[in-house]
């Protein structure tokens, strides 16, 4: 269950959903949930890449909807306990963000 803590206010929910659209994630309304692409040159490295992500997902006992084809990954956020975007779904992504470029 998602606790409180979780939980964006409406003002907080804009401001994430703005910085991250600056940074290419869309929302998917229907589901209160953020969506990105993400080109990588090889699949070696987009599998990288989304094993950096699995390890902290599970740190974080949070994980991403993804679909990967050779190098582009497809993730979408949201969070399955409560239907809406939470605060997890916005550490996922500023984490994704991380190492997506490193
Ligand atoms: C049982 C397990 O702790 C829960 O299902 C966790 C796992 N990972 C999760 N990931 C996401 N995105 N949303 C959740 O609500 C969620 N809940």
């Amino acid at each position: 269950m998602t606790s409180e803590a979780h939980l964006l206010t409406p003002e907080e929910r804009t401001q994430a959903v703005q910085e991250l659209q600056s940074l290419g994630w869309g929302e998917i309304t229907a589901r209160d949930a953020i969506y990105k692409e993400f080109v990588f040159k090889t699949f070696n490295q987009a599998f990288g890449f989304m094993t950096r992500v699995a390890l902290q997902a599970e740190k974080m006992n949070h994980h991403p909807e993804w679909f990967n084809v050779y190098n582009k990954v497809q993730i979408t956020l949201t969070t399955h306990d409560c239907g809406k975007l939470t605060r997890k779904d916005v550490k996922l992504a500023q984490f994704i963000e991380k190492v997506a470029t490193s």
